[in-house]
């Protein structure tokens, strides 16, 4: 009875929230109802058979959305009974070229408000990047009653909790608009989806994967066809991989984003970005690959996320890793994803495709607007909250590489720091050298703590004989040997 009354209250008072009917849910009457109450209300197309969409982005993804939506126009008539149309693209340059064809009746705007005061379009779909004016058109457009699709993990994971505090006031599990995000982890896998549905039983106990199509792309270049790092990455923006600021990919801060948001889902924590150790691929030489082939294996950037012992708390981080020749993850090259999720329900679930590039990430962004348009139901976008805490630490076997300048007693020095803080060796390899500013000899540990392999780098580090930073990364399985 009081739900009831507060609704009358807000439709009398012009709220645009409460009184928002998503179009799969309106009936003609419903619509010019709503049209008298308040015409701020009403985002709808006259025409309640049509759905109409605002883009912000016309680049990889936003071409690659219109071109997918243009195409299957009829299909997509066909499975939700409503024309899916494009009535305007916000970029930054109007003038600008476009790689794809704009729709019949579709309008190129550069002012975000062409697209978030137009009552007639029901879906804003962000695609343009960023973490500021995104974030106001993504919060606009929800605060407007427009359902938003967006693949824009950096946003997401920065202000998740933002996000779900407007999602959580404007009731968008009930019938207001609605937030889609299938495109923001692992381009076209769709991860989200599962992690919203398919654990819900399970206890999660680990998530561990390569989730950045850019590096991937990039190390697989340099490791197998011998690209420089600079030609790796060029042409890895070429193709639509890289972000606008492809530092976010190299960096390894990509890859956080979506494993923050992955945790999100699996573990119902909201962890502070910063507080995940986050490495990316710039500090890898050609000397790590050389060794990793030695010890049978290759590198990989990975993000891993696994819940401790007692089930009491997750530790995450992001880094190189080594990976064996026999893990399933050594042999997805180029811009493929995979991610392991290992659950007591159902041991391991590997989920593999295209992570990155135009159609890939347009398909999840159409398949989330297709799935708002059909009216379908889904899981509450980012599952209850938990109390799980975060752990800044973490056990693995350990590949360190160290430079160094040759001198008598190197080794013993590098014993003694190891033994001081409890690390234990397990193997030294030293490739002989031509030339002195390339030597560098690597150490495998046993399983040790994290903490402890930072404490062993910074003594190394002080050392006359160390040449730059010691590089390290986790060796991926405990059994790496078998
Ligand atoms: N590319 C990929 O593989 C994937 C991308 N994503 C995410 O999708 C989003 C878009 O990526 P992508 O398509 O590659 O990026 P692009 O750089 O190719 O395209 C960005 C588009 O947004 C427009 N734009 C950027 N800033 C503004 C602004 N301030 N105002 C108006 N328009 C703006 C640009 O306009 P103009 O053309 O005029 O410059 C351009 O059309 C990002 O959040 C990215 O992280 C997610 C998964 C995969
Ligand atoms: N730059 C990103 C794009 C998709 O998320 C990546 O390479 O994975």
């Amino acid at each position: 009875m009081r739900f009831n009354l507060a609704i009358v209250a807000s439709a009398l008072s012009g709220s645009r929230v409460s009184s928002f009917v998503p179009p799969h849910l309106r009936s003609p009457s419903s619509s010019s109802s709503f049209s008298s109450a308040s015409s701020s209300v009403l985002h709808a197309s006259a025409d309640s058979d049509t759905v109409t969409l605002g883009i912000f982005g016309g680049g990889t993804v936003g071409g690659g959305i219109v071109e997918i939506l243009t195409k299957k126009r009829s299909h997509f008539k066909l499975l939700t009974g409503k024309d899916i149309v494009v009535r305007k693209i916000c970029v930054r340059d109007a003038t600008k070229s476009r790689d794809f064809e704009l729709p019949d009746g579709c309008e190129i705007v550069t002012s975000y408000d062409d697209i978030l005061d137009d009552e007639t379009i029901d879906y804003a779909v962000e695609v343009m990047g960023g973490t500021t004016d995104a974030k106001d058109v993504v919060m606009s457009a929800l605060r407007k009653g427009k359902s938003v699709v967006t693949a824009n993990k950096a946003l997401i994971a920065k202000d998740l909790a933002e996000i779900e505090g407007v999602l959580a006031s404007l009731g968008a599990e009930d019938a207001g608009a609605q937030f889609r995000y299938e495109a923001a982890v692992c381009g076209g896998i769709p991860i989200i989806r599962s992690m919203q549905g398919d654990f819900v039983g399970a206890n999660v106990k680990l998530m561990s994967g390569i989730i950045n199509g850019c590096t991937n792309f990039m190390l697989t270049a340099m490791d197998r066809d011998g690209k420089s790092y600079e030609d790796a990455l060029s042409q890895a923006s070429d193709l639509g991989y890289a972000e606008a600021d492809p530092t976010l990919d190299v960096g390894g801060f990509d890859a956080r984003s979506k494993l923050k948001i992955l945790m999100r889902l699996a573990y119902g924590m909201d962890v502070d970005e910063d507080e995940i150790s986050c490495r990316g691929i710039t500090e890898l030489t050609k000397i790590d690959f050389e060794y990793a082939k030695t010890l049978g294996g290759t590198i990989k950037l990975l993000g891993v996320a696994a819940l401790n012992d007692d089930g009491s708390k997750v530790s995450a981080f992001v880094s190189p890793c080594y990976v064996t020749n026999a893990d399933p993850l050594s042999s997805v090259s180029g811009a493929t994803n995979a991610i392991e999720v290992v659950s007591d329900n159902l041991v391991s679930s590997i989920y593999i495709g295209q992570g990155a590039g135009r159609y890939p990430t347009a398909n999840s962004c159409v398949n989330d607007i297709v799935s708002l348009a059909r009216g379908d139901s889904t899981p509450l976008p980012f599952n209850p909250k938990s109390d799980m805490k975060f752990a800044n630490n973490y056990e693995s076997v350990f590949f360190l590489r160290l430079n160094y300048r040759d001198m008598v007693g190197i080794t013993r020095q590098v014993g003694e720091i190891c033994e001081r803080h409890g690390v234990s060796i397990h193997s030294i390899l030293q490739n002989p050298r031509a030339k002195d500013q390339e030597s560098a000899f690597a150490i495998v540990t046993e399983k040790v703590e994290y903490a402890s392999i930072l404490k062993v780098l910074a003594d190394i580090e002080g050392l006359d004989w160390c040449r730059g930073k010691p590089f390290y990364m986790p060796v991926l399985r405990d059994d790496w040997q078998s």
